[in-house]
């Protein structure tokens, strides 16, 4: 029964898989109780075999359930060793006892006998004991198999419920995985159909990416030739203004030309008339003439015949004179008769001589009159042909006037498309400008430099500013040479010392421009103190060619104000100046300046507000309606008298603080019901400096002080900005909390970095161009056109 191999004993294994030894079925079945009882039944008597064997039993009753030892830890204490020694039997042991024979020596030693007996009995009762306590242990452990098997069977039954549940839940989940897998199948069809057409459409997507470039390519080509056209669109604008001037002098002297004309036909008209009339007046003149003529003819005529009658009765008289002195010789008596006869007849023959004398009289006036006559024929023939002339020089006025009329017409319609051409070259202009603001970033920085001045350092150290002429650094590159060391900057202008005011202009002002179009503005000069910030802002009072950014600005917004009239555009305008003093806002158009500026601030707590709009208001802070640029430039040299200037080692008229000019449009049209909201802020920032190098004391370095602070803070905000910091620090000064929307928001912003070429400067001029090109590398937002309703706030703001 034993099965040592297995190192168990042979009267354990009390479940019945635990066990793999040869016994038979039926005994391994009952063998925990069933089989001792059986034995000791069959044995009666048994042998009791004294010894334990090497504690082999404790591994009798253990049960390795799983991987639980039941035994001996939980069993009840055995009471093995205190009745029967802590003796253990082993199977041979009991079978030992059971089968011992008593052998005496003498049948008849009773007393042996008994004693043999009693320690048979001794030991079998030992042995009964341990039987018991080994019963009572199986027990035990039958109960607690009993139970672990309860528990188990529970086990399994909630197992089996539960794999149940788990397989309906796997039948489900198999079922859903199949509905899923076919799903998943469809999918992956039609994703392996998608994925198909994706490939044609990624095939298709990179033709079109290809043509897409090649039509980007052909765009930017395009557009390049559309700058091109748009640049000779604007020449072409300016000869068409041009041409338009001459035009419309020549129409005007056309005009002239054609009223004196007008005059002259209707001069040409009174003489036409007058000659028609004195034409008429002449041929009734002529008719009279003739008339008379005629009866001067007859009158001639008649003369004639009487003057022949008379010559002829003269004849026939002298006849009868001759006759009669023939007579008188004969007929003396009747000569007194005949003398009075020869008398009455002298005196018809004075008669007929007056008579004759009065004919030549009549034929000389025949003869005027005929002279006359021909004279006015001449006359009307030289008044018909001039009447032929200045009917045909009408007739040429006339063709003339009306192909001014249409020269004139066609010119005014050509005016007509030139102005409409304008208008489109302007929006178009406005497009591309605002798109190449949009593409170079919206904060753009230029550099000036400016010339050497009498009283800077003589240049020892040579020059230390260059210019590459470099095709892609012409005109916007900047060298300079510091110990030896080049350090090359580029931006997006640089202004050599020769650039006059005017040329700086031109470059921002499309810029100043866009503030009537609605856009925010903000233009500041930065750099060391003495390198031209004032000139290029202001530029030089008293000087008209040379003056600056922000008078030239405003010349601009006025004129064009008027321009856009006639597109219906009417535009209000507000202006502010302020100057930050040492971290304080002083208002610059305050009228109790005065009184204030004795106890160092204005006596209004000027506080900087931004609202949700991201515009910046400043209380209290004097706004001033503006209409012309000649209020505004009054307004300016107001301020100007202001400022805090003051006299440093570096700058004669240095200024002490930062001024900030700001104008803000609000423009309507009302025939496109559009409303536009612009700010053009114009700064010129106090100028940065080395305590050690500008000797400041007293007050100047408390100045000095308080604007290195604020410049150091821009840049604190700059860096932050070109990093994209969460955390922008722009609360660190009143400066930059004042420019927060300039720099950190929508608007257009363009920084002038001034440069000095004093050799002496280069550290700070490094400086400068190094923190420029940083603003340079920053991003601040897309510019935002204000285009809403205007508010019922409408006082002005920053930005
Ligand atoms: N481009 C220029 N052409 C001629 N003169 C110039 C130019 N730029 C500056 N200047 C002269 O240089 C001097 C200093 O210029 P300005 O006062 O403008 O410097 P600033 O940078 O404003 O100095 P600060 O910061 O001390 O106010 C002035 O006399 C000015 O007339």
């Amino acid at each position: 029964m034993a099965c040592k191999n297995q190192n168990k004993p042979p009267l354990s294994s009390p479940t019945p898989t635990s066990t793999t030894c040869s016994s038979p079925p039926s005994h391994r079945k009952h063998i925990g109780d069933e089989v001792l009882v059986e034995s000791w039944q069959r044995l009666g008597l048994a042998k009791m075999v004294g010894k334990a064997n090497n504690g082999r039993f404790r591994h009798a009753f253990s049960l390795v359930n799983g991987e639980q030892e039941l035994t001996p830890s939980t069993a009840p204490t055995s009471n093995a060793g205190s009745d029967y020694g802590g003796i253990e039997f082993t199977r041979d042991d009991v079978d030992a006892l059971l089968s011992e024979r008593l052998r005496y020596k003498s049948k008849f030693n009773y007393k042996e006998r008994c004693e043999n007996m009693m320690d048979y009995i001794k030991r079998l009762r030992l042995c009964i004991r341990w039987f018991q306590e080994l019963e009572g242990s199986y027990l035990y452990e039958q109960e607690k198999l009993q139970n672990a098997l309860e528990f188990t069977e529970e086990r399994c039954a909630e197992m089996d419920l539960m794999l149940k549940n788990k397989e309906e839940e796997m039948n489900l989940i198999i079922v859903e995985l199949r509905r899923s897998l076919s799903s998943l199948q469809d999918k992956l069809s039609k994703e392996e159909s998608e994925k198909l057409a994706a490939v044609d459409s990624l095939a298709r997507e990179k033709e079109a990416r290809v043509s897409i470039e090649k039509s980007q390519a052909s765009l930017s080509e395009e557009l390049r030739k559309a700058q091109g056209e748009l640049q000779s669109a604007n020449q072409r604008i300016t000869s068409v203004n041009d041409m338009y001037k001459l035009l419309q002098e020549y129409n005007s002297s056309l005009q002239l030309y054609n009223s004196k004309l007008q005059t002259d036909l209707d001069a040409a008209h009174e003489t036409v008339k007058r000659g028609e009339k004195e034409k008429a007046s002449m041929v009734e003149n002529l008719g009279i003439l003739r008339g008379q003529y005629q009866s001067f003819q007859d009158q001639y005529t008649s003369c004639k015949e009487s003057l022949e009658e008379v010559t002829k009765q003269k004849e026939a008289m002298i006849n009868e004179v001759a006759s009669l002195r023939a007579e008188l010789q004969e007929v003396r008596d009747d000569r007194d008769r005949q003398l009075q006869q020869v008398q009455a007849l002298t005196a018809e023959v004075v008669n007929c001589e007056e008579l004759e004398s009065r004919s030549a009289e009549l034929e000389e006036r025949c003869l005027s009159q005929s002279n006359q006559l021909s004279a006015l024929q001449d006359e009307l023939d030289v008044a018909r042909d001039k009447l032929r002339v200045s009917d045909l020089s009408a007739f040429e006025t006339r063709s003339e006037f009306e192909a001014q009329k249409e020269l004139i017409s066609e010119l005014q319609n050509r005016l007509e498309d030139a102005e409409l051409k304008l208008v489109e070259g302007e929006k178009l202009r406005k497009k591309l400008h605002n798109t190449i603001l949009e593409l170079k970033g919206n904060i753009r920085v230029f550099c000036r430099v400016r010339p050497l001045l009498p009283e800077d350092s003589p240049g020892s150290e040579g020059k230390v500013l260059t210019y590459p002429t470099t095709m892609e650094a012409l005109g916007r590159g900047i060298d300079l040479l510091q110990q030896g060391q080049k350090f090359s900057f580029t931006f997006d202008k640089v202004f050599t010392p020769d650039a006059p005011q005017e040329d700086v202009f031109v470059e921002i002002s499309q810029l100043v421009q866009s503030a009537l179009d609605g856009y925010k503005v903000c233009i500041f000069a930065y750099g060391q103190t003495g390198s031209g910030k004032t000139y290029t802002m202001m530029g030089k009072p008293g000087q008209p060619e040379q003056k600056g950014l922000i008078p030239r600005s405003l010349e601009q917004i006025f004129q064009t104000r008027q321009a856009l009239q006639s597109q219906g555009w009417k535009y209000e305008m507000q202006v502010s100046m302020l100057e930050i003093y040492n971290e304080t806002i002083r208002d610059l158009l305050s009228t109790n300046r005065d009184s204030s500026r004795l106890d160092g601030s204005n006596g209004k707590q000027c506080a900087i507000k931004h609202d949700a709009n991201g515009n910046t208001h400043v209380s209290d802070l004097t706004i001033v309606d503006v209409r012309s640029s000649r209020e505004v430039s009054f307004l300016l040299d107001q301020a100007a008298r202001c400022r805090s200037v003051g006299k440093t080692q570096m700058n004669e008229q240095s200024s002490r603080s930062h001024f900030v000019f700001t104008l803000r449009i609000s423009g309507s049209n009302e025939s496109t019901e559009q409303q536009v909201q612009g700010v053009l802020n114009l700064i010129d920032l106090a100028g940065s400096e080395r305590l050690s190098k500008s000797g400041s004391t007293g007050d100047r370095l408390k100045e000095t002080q308080a604007i290195n602070k604020s410049l150091s803070s821009l840049s604190d905000v700059i860096f932050a900005l070109a990093k994209k910091e969460d955390h922008v620090p722009f609360r660190n000064s009143k400066l930059t909390y004042l420019l927060q929307p300039c720099l950190g928001g929508d608007s257009k912003t363009l920084m002038f970095v001034n440069i000095s070429p004093d050799p002496s400067s280069v550290g700070e001029s490094l400086c400068s161009l190094r923190f420029a090109s940083r603003v340079n590398a920053c991003e601040i937002g897309v510019p935002r056109r204000q285009t809403n309703l205007r508010s019922s706030d409408s006082r002005l703001s920053f930005g």
